[in-house]
């Protein structure tokens, strides 16, 4: 189902997403269960897991996207497609820049410092050397560390590493930025001033998307949201129609 007409204004299109299949191709190790004969079951061996089935849309200026869906459903999938982390098994991904996905994570190192790590970060979200220099204050205000921030990452808890993570990414103008539950992890307090810097980005011409599992955070920060379903689109819509009709299988 597809309500996209009853949006506002569109700006330029920034991503559009054609009839993508993505698949996994995994090893099963299966269960060591040997079958009358003595052999081993059919369980073992390569088995493909098809977790995109065909997605199309299209992503515009300035739109903040919610992508929502239970687990599984491939929300994940989607946005490393997006990235091109993750090739197609057949369709296409187009866009107008290289998308910027929120989990530097993989990049951060819990034995450095904070601070350390935000140069790294910086550095792996393709900012340049005096880029970062010139962000590093405004990083470590929005994260709210402290003297904490000196300390190596691996004693900060959770929350901490999410803030910092956040704050790396979002210190920059992006043309299109997908954060991918980053927000799950932080206080309530943290949670609204990302849920507003979120907003400047995508006012400034940005285009983002914003996985989540919590309605409260696509409702507060996303005009339009996409529902994935075991890896088909159920709806592109206005959020309000989309989390409505989402709610309404849950109950
Ligand atoms: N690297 C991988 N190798 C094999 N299968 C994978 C891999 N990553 C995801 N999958 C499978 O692809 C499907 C979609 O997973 P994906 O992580 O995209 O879902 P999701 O909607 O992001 O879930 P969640 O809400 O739990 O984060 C699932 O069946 C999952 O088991």
């Amino acid at each position: 189902m597809v309500a996209i007409d009853k949006l506002p204004d569109r700006g330029a299109p920034v991503v559009v997403v054609d009839d993508l299949h993505v698949k996994y191709r995994v090893y099963a190790t299966g269960r060591a269960a040997k079958d009358r004969s003595g052999l081993l079951a059919k369980t073992r061996g390569i088995r493909e897991v098809h977790a995109l089935k065909g997605v199309s849309f299209v992503a515009y200026e300035n739109e903040s996207i919610g992508v929502i869906g239970s687990n599984g459903s491939g929300k994940s999938t989607l946005m490393r497609a997006l990235t091109g982390l993750t090739p197609p098994a057949s369709g296409a991904v187009y866009a107008r820049s290289r998308p910027n996905l929120l989990g530097v994570g993989a990049a951060l190192l819990p034995n450095l410092s904070g601070a350390r790590n935000i140069i790294l970060g910086g550095l792996a979200l393709g900012y340049t050397r005096s880029e970062v220099k010139e962000l590093e204050p405004g990083i470590v205000d929005f994260a709210e560390l402290g003297e904490s921030i000196d300390l190596p990452m691996r004693t900060y808890s959770s929350g901490m590493q999410a803030r910092l993570k956040f704050s790396i990414a979002a210190a920059r103008q992006h043309d299109i930025l997908i954060i991918d539950e980053a927000l799950a992890v932080g206080d309530r307090r943290f949670r609204k001033r990302s849920e507003a810097r979120i907003r400047e980005i995508a006012e400034t011409a940005g285009t983002i998307f914003l996985v989540s599992h919590s309605m409260g955070s696509i409702r507060d920060t996303c005009q339009r949201t996409i529902w994935l379903n075991k890896g088909t689109l159920m709806m592109d819509g206005p959020t309000d129609e989309v989390i409505e009709a989402y709610e309404a299988t849950r109950k």
